[in-house]
Order: structure tokens, then sequence, then C-alpha cells
């Protein structure tokens, strides 16, 4: 596994630019401030599912959201049973995580209506959380009653940090997205400040607070959620996406511990020839693939990678390269320096070492993963539907 001194110096050279990169964003061009306002609900609204079909005006997840109550129990390793009653959502949660059944369309005039929507649609309601451009709120659209979360963002800002290219990626390619494992984008509006993505709304927020109220997951628990990306993972990937940001933080919790990925400024939609390769460097830190720190190309097994890195920190608590100063993480995750805490079950180790493996080609296939011993020995012990 040691590095040749020519090898490290290289992967010297490459962290000093990867760091500049990574501070400055990736030369991402601004947007004009016409095309910041042009944008309206209506090219969601309009656009048909770039994986064949249009989107369903309603969905059963957004049914299931209504009339939530506004308290967000958290603390539990599998919380408890929200109050909120899912029409037709999360019952197939277990061991059918692709049941599509769950994000039809029951009926039509709910939210992806062509109407233009405006914050006067809305009632506002807690604050959900803070990210790097504004608020998320929850909010209750008022002609239909579903409760969503709204995700506000300064234009000004998105400018300033040259982030437009992060947000109009994360609006075309979420938009089109419907699995019962992927938080859905709803729509999304303007106004003179701001622009508005109407969300899926998950009760029980990020799966990193509850990774850090509770140090580490167990295997029953870590396997649970490890499975449900992976399902959301097989999707994106048989519809050529990256998702390329895996990561706790972009994993949120609903009813009944079904995550619900989320964060797609980072995701890309590349050609469906195998071939097809990326060289852009982004994510995050901790979850960058020794692909994207040696500059090489990268495909669709940098989520793979990611999956192996979140399949650690959920075990163990902190990420495997982890180090006080990013230059010694980078240089640690370009050598796979990996050492697995004896308290690790073998399964899982077994698994992680499959899933960390620098050869992009030799890490373990989706398919695989989910019907790996550390998860189907753990799924009879998964929570059921109460
Ligand atoms: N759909 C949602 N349902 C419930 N809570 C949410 C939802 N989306 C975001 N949140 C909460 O709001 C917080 C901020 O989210 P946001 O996506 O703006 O932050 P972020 O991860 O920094 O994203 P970005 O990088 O786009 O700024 C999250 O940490 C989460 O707790």
């Amino acid at each position: 596994m040691a590095a040749s001194s020519s090898q490290l110096k290289k992967i010297e050279s490459r962290i000093e630019s990867l760091s500049e990169t990574l501070s400055k964003g990736s030369g991402r061009k601004p947007l004009s401030k016409i095309q910041l306002n042009n944008m309206d609900s209506s090219r969601v609204s309009k656009g048909h599912g770039a994986f064949g079909g249009a989107r369903p005006a309603r969905t059963a997840e957004s049914a299931g959201v209504r009339r939530v109550s506004s308290g967000r129990k958290s603390g539990a390793t599998f919380a408890t049973k929200s109050p909120v009653k899912a029409v037709g959502a999360s019952s197939a949660a277990r061991k059918s995580l692709g049941n599509k059944s769950e994000a039809k369309a029951p009926g039509s005039g709910g939210l992806s209506s062509n109407r233009r929507l405006s914050l006067n649609d809305f009632e506002i309601g807690k604050v959900l959380g803070k990210g790097k451009l504004g608020k998320v709120y929850c909010v209750r659209h008022k002609q239909s009653g579903y409760v969503t979360a709204l995700k506000v963002m300064s234009k000004k800002e998105l400018v300033d940090l040259k982030l437009e290219k992060n947000f109009r990626r994360e609006i075309e390619i979420q938009s089109n997205l419907m699995h019962p494992k992927i938080s859905r984008l709803y729509g999304f509006f303007a106004d003179e400040q701001n622009v508005y993505l109407i969300l899926e709304y998950s009760m029980y927020g990020e799966l990193y607070h509850h990774l850090k109220s509770h140090r580490r997951f167990n295997d029953t628990v870590a396997s649970f959620y490890i499975y449900q990306v992976a399902s959301a993972l097989e999707y994106l990937h048989s519809n050529n996406i990256i998702h390329r940001d895996i990561k706790p933080e972009n994993i949120l919790l609903s009813t009944d511990n079904n995550i619900k990925l989320s964060d797609f400024g980072w995701s890309v939609r590349v050609a469906p020839d195998a071939a097809s390769k990326r060289l852009t460097i982004c994510g995050t830190l901790d979850y960058l693939p020794p692909e994207m720190i040696e500059s090489s190309e990268h495909d669709f097994s940098v989520d793979i990678w990611s999956l192996g890195i979140l399949c650690y920190e959920l075990l163990v608590g902190k990420p495997p390269f982890e180090e006080i100063d990013k230059n010694s993480t980078y240089k640690r995750i370009a050598k796979v320096d990996l050492k697995i805490p004896s308290f690790v079950s073998s399964d899982a180790s077994d698994l992680i070492y499959k899933l960390l493996q620098k050869n992009p080609k030799k890490r373990l296939p989706l398919n695989e993963i989910m019907n790996h011993p550390w998860i189907t020995n753990n799924m009879p012990y998964w929570p059921t539907e109460k």
C-alpha cells in the first residue's frame, strides 16, 4: 500500500491545487440576473420526467405530509412513527425499497400545477434549518393543505458564491426524480430577492444529527440505512445520474426511518455510454475518492466509494480518513490508509473493504452490496411497520 516518494510528491502538489479548487469553487460561471429573474415553477411542472413520462401533479408522498404536527422528535435510534398518516408511503420500506407505488400520483391538482406559485400561496411555519444560502422553512400550501419544506435562497448569494450551476443542477436533476428514497422537488419560484425550492418535508431532519446524538449505530441500524441509500443510488445510476455528494448531512429522515436522499447540487447526468467519465472535483473532503484526489477521471463508482465511507462513519462515528488537517486526510485517502476498529463486525468490515477499493472497477456493484451478508443477515431485524 505504501506510496513511493515520487507518488507522494505528485499527491502533495495535487493536494495544493485541490485545496485551492475546493475553497474557491470550481470556476463556475455566474448566471445573469435575467436568467435568475425568469425562473418560475412552470419549468419544473411542465418538464417531462427525464426518465420517461410527465411528473404527476400529486404524489402519495406529498399526500402523506398533510396535517403534520409541528414538533420534530429526534433521538430514538429508530424514530417512533410520526403523527403523519402516510398515504401509501413507506409501507414497503424494509424489503421492497424500490416499490414504485410509493411515488405514484393518486390524484391531480397538487403543488405542481402549471399556475405560477408565490410566497403568498404558503403559510410559513418554523425554520427547519439553515443552509449556505438561506433558511429552510416548514410551510403549508394554503390551497391543498400539503406541508412541505421551502428552501429560500438569496439570488445575490447564489451569484456571489458562484453556485448558480449547482443550483441549476439541483433543479434540473431533482425535479425529474421519483423514488421513495429520494427527496422530491415539487417545484420552484422566484421573486426579486430569492429563489424558493418546494421540497418534500422530512420531519426527522438530517441523518448526521441522529448519528451525532447516538455516537455510532449498531449493525442493524446502519445496514438499514445503507440498504436504503444503495437502493436510491441504484435508481440514480440506472438513470445515468451520479450523486457525487453522499454523506450523512445529505440524507434526511422521514417517517419510519425512511431515508430521503437530498442535495443534488453536485450531481451530474452522464451519457448512457459506460465509457463517459468526469473530471470535476466535487463533494466533501472526507468523502472524496482517490481518483478525484489524483485528478483521474471518475464515474458512477465514486458513489460506491462514498457509500463505503458512509458505512464506516455510521458504524464508527467518524469517517475513516479523518485527520486534523486536510492534507493528511488527502494523503490517507490516496493511500487508502484504512484501519477498521475491532468492534466493527467481520461482515461489516468485509463490505467496507470491498467498497473502499482504490481501483474503481474493483468496488462492489450496488446489486451485490444489497445482497451482501451484512445486509441480508441484518434484514430480519429491521424495524417493521406498526
Ligand atoms: N426537505 C427537508 N425537510 C426537512 N428539513 C430540511 C429539508 N431540507 C433541508 N432541511 C433542513 O434544513 C437544513 C439546511 O438545508 P439546506 O439544504 O439549505 O442546507 P445545506 O445542506 O447547507 O445545503 P446547501 O449546501 O444547498 O446550502 C438542513 O440541515 C436540514 O436540517
